[in-house]
């Protein structure tokens, strides 16, 4: 297996307990990135896309094979270890935006700066770079409750990338958008792909985000039926 790769799985299972026994989400997963790509997953709902997504974002932990992120398997990784790889490598965005509703947008990008131990000052300039990447930095001093999905979810985009991660996980990014708000968030991510070189990874059942990937993996049933570069 090569070593060049950004992400690599291999011979990976997924099994979770059911009552007595137990359910294959994943079976026999073997799967590489290399940095730049713009990715993603599709295929029914139930397929496993999002326990796949969990796994390479060390959300959750693979019942066999290996999963290595810059050459690292992390598998057997601590809780602590985990978090330090998502802190320093991975962003995530979801179809929810998760936005912390007593916060401004501008604290809502901040936070993870913060939790970084990041001085203000080079937080500040950080916060303003992310805002400004997805056209928002004017409206930094609203609520969540003041903005409209379309911008939450680019607010939840600015708050992935403000700690500059080589890979960005998307699960379902625009599950909750109009098409006029899904094709503006995929023309920020696409540019962020390519201006940035950030990976991405998508999860997606939806046409309007299949039409912008770059590579498309099919899952079904927990397998991959098809690995097509476009
Ligand atoms: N914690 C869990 N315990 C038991 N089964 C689970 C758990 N998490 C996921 N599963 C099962 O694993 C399978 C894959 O789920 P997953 O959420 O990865 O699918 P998905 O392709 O992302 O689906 P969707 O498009 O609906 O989000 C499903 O059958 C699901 O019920």
């Amino acid at each position: 297996m090569s070593t060049n790769n950004l992400i690599e799985l291999h011979q990976v299972t997924k099994r979770f307990p059911v009552g007595d026994g137990e359910f294959t989400a994943l079976s026999d997963i073997n799967l590489s990135f290399s940095k730049g790509e713009f990715a993603g997953l599709i295929g029914p709902s139930g397929s496993g896309k999002t326990t796949l997504l969990n796994l390479i974002g060390a959300l959750d932990d693979s019942t066999e094979g290996e999963i290595k992120i810059n050459g690292k398997n992390i598998a057997n990784n601590s809780d602590e270890a985990s978090a330090l790889l998502r802190n320093e490598h991975i962003g995530f965005i979801f179809q929810s935006y998760n936005l912390l509703p007593v916060y401004t947008i501008y604290e809502n990008v901040e936070f993870p700066l913060i939790l970084q131990k990041i001085p203000k000052e080079d937080r500040k300039i950080m916060v303003l770079q992310a805002l400004e990447w997805v056209g928002l930095k004017d409206i930094a001093n609203k609520k969540p409750s003041q903005i409209s999905g379309g911008q939450a979810q680019r607010v939840a985009i600015a708050r992935s990338i403000v700690k500059k991660p080589e890979i960005i996980l998307a699960d379902e990014p625009t599950a909750n958008l109009d098409s006029e708000n899904a094709y503006k968030i995929m023309d920020i991510l696409k540019n962020l792909n390519e201006e940035l070189g950030i990976t991405f990874l998508f999860s997606s059942h939806d046409s309007k985000v299949i039409k912008y990937l770059k590579r498309v993996i099919s899952l079904e049933d927990g397998k991959i039926i098809n690995d097509e570069v476009k």
